[in-house]
């Protein structure tokens, strides 16, 4: 099984770390990152603002801002590490075998073309398309995406939010992509819209068996939408793992924190948010990014960044980067109390 999981990964990141160059010097934004995404899964990736997830995606696009730089590590489509090959080749695996959807539909699409026209012209930069094959193409990806095909005649400012939204998936998926990133994609609809938005996508990965990786906030959105999770802090992935076992049973307890700090519609239970804020990723940090923050922190986690630990689980392998992933089992009965988080005292 685990050697089917490896042959069918379609994205493998290994070993990867990541600076922002800065007036003040390097901030590292990304540390020591590996994953891999297999055929038709639906990852999310979470953590708090400023951890390193729009980053991790840039990179994969390779869309990381000049002053962003790849300082080692690999990242692998279809085992081709797309950090050696040419800016070409690079370029038409971007939107081709990796397409993006980004926070901002409003800004994807341009306001003064036609929106079909528009999905056309993002096909044609890849490959030569006629006009009867395009016309066609543009209906079934409307239908897809469920916006009468007749639609696509319309500019973006004749569209709802929510369907600005669909027409940037139907961009997306215009080129078949293996994998689609998707940044925040719908924290600007409202809940109904982003449901029916989820929905449909979900069904056309089923069918289409592209691999998907969506960053967001919303624990709760990825409990309902994805098959597993990746928890990152300061630029590191601190656990990862099959998303309901995750969920029961974190173990790490920056999961464990993120986890208490969801509402529950209907529940009694407070949500707590962590004390404090993550660490100036300037600073030299040889120990666990979370320590300053963390009720378990010991000498250790200071003094030492945690190996990643590989754990077997029934839904898969999870993994976890914490020195005392042992004790959160019985820290996560605690970890309700507001007093334990701030009680922290820096180690
Ligand atoms: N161009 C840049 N130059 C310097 N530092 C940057 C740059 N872009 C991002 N950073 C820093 O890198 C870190 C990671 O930022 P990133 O945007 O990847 O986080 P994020 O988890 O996606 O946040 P959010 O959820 O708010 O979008 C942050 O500390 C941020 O301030």
């Amino acid at each position: 099984m685990r050697e089917q999981q490896e042959n069918a990964a379609v994205l493998r990141v290994r070993g990867l770390n990541v600076d922002y160059q800065t007036k003040k010097g390097a901030a590292k934004a990304l540390k020591d990152i590996d994953f891999a995404i297999h055929a038709g899964e639906r990852v999310g990736l979470v953590g708090e603002s400023g951890c390193g997830k729009s980053t991790l995606l840039k990179t994969i696009m390779g869309v990381l801002p000049k002053n962003g730089d790849v300082t080692s590590g690999r990242i692998e489509l279809d085992g081709v590490n797309l950090l050696e090959v040419d800016d070409e080749t690079r370029r038409k695996a971007r939107w081709a075998e990796v397409a993006m959807i980004t926070q901002s539909a409003l800004n994807a699409l341009n306001p003064v073309r036609r929106v079909g026209d528009q999905i056309i012209e993002a096909v044609r930069a890849h490959r030569p398309i006629d006009k009867q094959e395009a016309n066609a193409l543009v209906h079934r990806l409307f239908e897809m995406v469920g916006v009468a095909p007749e639609r696509a005649r319309d500019y973006p400012h004749q569209f709802s939010g929510g369907m600005r939204q669909r027409a940037v998936i139907a961009m997306a998926l215009a080129l078949s992509p293996k994998m689609i990133v998707a940044d925040e994609p719908t924290t600007a609809l409202d809940v109904i819209v982003q449901d029916q938005i989820f929905a449909r996508l979900r069904e056309l990965q089923a069918e289409n068996q592209f691999a998907l990786i969506l960053v967001t906030h919303d624990l709760a959105l990825v409990a309902e939408n994805c098959q597993r999770v990746m928890v990152m802090y300061a630029g590191t992935l601190v656990e990862s793992g099959p998303t309901e076992e995750v969920i029961a049973a974190p173990k790490h307890p920056y999961t464990i924190g993120l986890i208490n700090a969801v509402s529950v519609l209907g529940s009694d239970k407070q949500p707590i948010s962590i004390p404090g804020s993550p660490p100036d990723l300037m600073e030299k940090i040889d120990g666990c990014r979370f320590a300053q923050r963390c009720p378990l922190a010991t000498s250790i986690c200071k003094d030492q960044m945690p190996e990643a630990v590989v754990i077997a689980s029934p839904g898969g392998e999870r993994m976890v980067r914490c020195h005392h992933w042992q004790q959160a089992e019985d820290f996560a009965l605690r970890a309700s109390n507001p007093d334990v988080w701030q009680s922290v005292s820096a180690v």
